[in-house]
């Protein structure tokens, strides 16, 4: 079986590019990152270290890589022939993807018009759906009708913490044992891909709202008030009463919202709560504030880990979801000079004052309440 993996780095080897080994894939990594693709190549395995006291290794075999900007047609080439296309670039480089993706689609088209699933793997929701319209604005109309009738577009969610690291062995990727892969099965076109550890489920929406807003908007916490005390890990920061305090509220908060909307049992939710605030507590992981925190314009999106949760509990409760305030506050003032978004945060504020950047990064209305208990945790 074949497999074509987008986005050759810490998810993508570490979670996917594992699990897909383990289902007795040969995985074709696309990346534009020479050095990990000519290694990959080389070696055509690598290993993952699961972050634990006693750490075990995978070694993953039956890889290969393209690099899509010096051999595109290759990759088309693997589309072709692939059973399964997953990514994990991140949810702005999806469009830069598309294209390609579309070509290699075009010309499965033309030659065995066999079924394929597309499987975005990425922090977001409806990230498969998202990649589907990209990818649809490069196909013509009878290209498009076509393709849905044979190509899946399955949203997903996916959770495992891979930090950012640097390893003596490049392609080595340190990873925590937890991990959970959930599939929309109504979108699957053909056979459903048999991989262990991927959950199919009809309705992905509860399963990618309740990861979304409790282990990325837990994360969110120690990364964005933890940078403001001055930590550097979320392990630092997640040794602090006071961030733990505002961790805690937080995920009341967004845990109340999803309770409410989609009928969670209360006790159930509590418990994933805390399995989630004890892996941020792993001190075989070393997670930089700056990695978790990146993107807070994305992080700061209306349908994102912060403002939905915020805006889903205000609505609910009619009150103000305090400890997610004090954090959209902190992620507004977050500064990373090696963080492009972080760096067009600051010159929006800088040119319109913080609430009109909050309105405008985070679509919420002037006379919106949450709005105005921002600005009140903002102007202290
Ligand atoms: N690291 C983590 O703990 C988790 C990350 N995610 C999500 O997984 C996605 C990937 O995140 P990471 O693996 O952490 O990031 P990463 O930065 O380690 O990996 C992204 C990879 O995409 C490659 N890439 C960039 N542009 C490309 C292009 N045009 N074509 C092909 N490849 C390209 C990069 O070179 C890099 O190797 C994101 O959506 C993230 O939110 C989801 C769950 C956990
Ligand atoms: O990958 P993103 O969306 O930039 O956000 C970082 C977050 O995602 C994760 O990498 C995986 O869920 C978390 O470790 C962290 O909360």
């Amino acid at each position: 079986m074949e497999a074509v993996h987008f986005g050759a780095g810490n998810i993508g080897r570490g979670f996917i590019g594992a699990l897909l080994y383990e289902a007795g894939y040969h995985t074709t990594f696309v990346d534009v990152n020479d050095a990990v693709i000519s290694e990959l190549n080389a070696r055509q395995q690598y290993d993952v270290v699961l972050a634990a006291e006693n750490s075990e290794t995978l070694t993953v075999k039956n890889v290969s890589g393209i690099n899509s900007v010096s051999n595109p047609d290759d990759v088309i080439d693997a589309i072709t022939k692939a059973d399964v296309v997953t990514t994990a670039v991140g949810p702005n480089i999806l469009p830069a993807i598309s294209e390609l993706i579309a070509k290699g689609l075009r010309e499965r088209l033309e030659t065995s018009k066999q079924p394929l699933n597309i499987i975005a793997c990425e922090n977001m929701v409806g990230g498969s759906t998202v990649l589907k319209d990209n990818v649809f604005e490069h196909l013509s109309d009878s290209e498009q009708t076509a393709s849905t009738d044979v190509f899946g577009f399955p949203d997903a969610a996916v959770d495992r913490i891979v930090p950012n690291q640097s390893n003596a062995d490049m392609l080595q990727v340190s990873v925590e044992p937890y991990y959970e892969w959930i599939v929309q099965q109504t979108a699957i076109k053909g056979e459903k891909p048999t991989i262990d550890g991927i959950t199919y489920v009809d309705d992905l929406k509860p399963y990618i709202e309740r990861k979304l807003f409790t282990v990325n908007t837990g994360h969110a916490v120690p990364a964005y008030i933890g940078h403001e005390m001055g930590y550097a890990t979320i392990y630092e920061a997640m040794q602090d009463q006071r961030v733990q305090e505002i961790i805690e509220g937080a995920l009341h908060e967004s845990g109340e919202a999803l309770i409410q909307t989609y009928g969670f049992e209360r006790k159930a939710h509590q418990d994933y709560i805390a399995k989630i605030i004890k892996r941020f507590m792993n001190p075989h992981i070393s997670d930089n504030v700056t990695r978790v925190a990146r993107g807070p314009i994305r992080k700061l999106g209306a349908h994102d880990r912060l403002i939905r949760p915020a805006s889903l509990y205000l609505e609910l409760t009619e009150k103000a979801p305090q400890h997610l305030v004090k954090t959209i506050a902190a992620a507004l003032q977050y500064g990373d000079d090696n963080d492009k978004e972080a760096v067009k945060l600051q010159e929006m504020i800088a040119d319109q004052g913080y609430e009109k950047t909050l309105q405008s990064v985070s679509e919420l209305k002037t006379d919106d309440p949450l709005v105005e208990a921002v600005m009140k945790e903002v102007n202290g």
